[in-house]
């Protein structure tokens, strides 16, 4: 079984006739980081709420690291699915340092643990000088920085990226994402990248899912993403 397995997956907003899911399905390999490319609409944003667990699919099945996350009466809510986020806008709590944002996720470790970890997730994306900063007190690569050390931190069976590097200029977006793969490749995480830049992909991921367009999985009842290996 594939790390990974979405199959049969259905859904529509508000339980709407429009379904943005009609029977897709998907594999991912434990340690592999997939690109998800495809035309505005076509549903990425929404196959990551359902990962996640911000949303629950009407019917399929979403299993991860062999456990069953939704199908039938089964559906683990998000905070209990191992599953780390980071979007474009960073989303690094205000109010909270940097160092307090990447303990945020270790509640469970003890004092002298979570330390140890915060310490080492600083120093993976090189802000050990910077935890006790807040986040308006950083630069927008810094911030994504962050933002990645706090989704690694508590080891996310699966991480999900949604076009983490459309807020940065052309440079800053070329080195974030070499730091990225590296931290990808050194953790073993899982992952899925949220891109409409096909080059980003490319440059990180070791597969590219492409999502078939809205048009299509509107005559198409069970449609299979075109995966490319690179
Ligand atoms: N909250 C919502 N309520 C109703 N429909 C929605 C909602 N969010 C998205 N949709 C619709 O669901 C479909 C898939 O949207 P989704 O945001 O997942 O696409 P996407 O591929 O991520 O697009 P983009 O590349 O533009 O971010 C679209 O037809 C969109 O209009």
């Amino acid at each position: 079984m594939a790390y990974v397995e979405v199959s049969g997956l259905r859904y529509a907003y508000g339980g709407g006739r429009d379904n943005v899911f009609n029977g897709f399905s998907l594999s991912l390999e434990k340690g592999q980081t997939a690109g998800l490319l495809g035309p505005s609409g076509s549903g990425k944003s929404t196959l990551l709420r359902l990962l996640a667990g911000l949303d629950a699919p009407l019917d399929g099945r979403i299993a991860i690291g062999g456990t069953l996350m939704a199908g039938g009466s089964v559906f683990v809510q998000p905070e209990r699915r191992g599953v780390g986020l980071v979007f474009q806008d960073y989303a690094l709590f205000p109010h909270m340092t940097v160092g307090q944002n990447v303990a945020f996720g270790l509640r469970g470790m003890s004092r002298p643990e979570r330390r140890k970890v915060v310490g080492e997730m600083l120093g993976m994306v090189r802000l050990e000088d910077f935890a006790k900063r807040y986040p308006h007190e950083l630069s927008g690569g810094q911030q994504q920085r962050a933002a990645f050390a706090r989704a690694l931190a508590p080891r996310p069976r699966l991480l999900l990226l949604d076009e983490p590097f459309s807020n940065l200029d052309a440079d800053l977006k070329a080195s974030i994402r070499r730091e990225l793969k590296q931290l990808l490749r050194q953790t073993g995480i899982t992952s899925i990248l949220v891109t409409h830049d096909r080059e980003d992909a490319e440059a990180i991921c070791d597969t590219i899912i492409m999502m078939p367009s809205g048009d299509k999985r509107e005559t198409v009842s069970a449609p299979e993403p075109a995966v490319v290996r690179l």
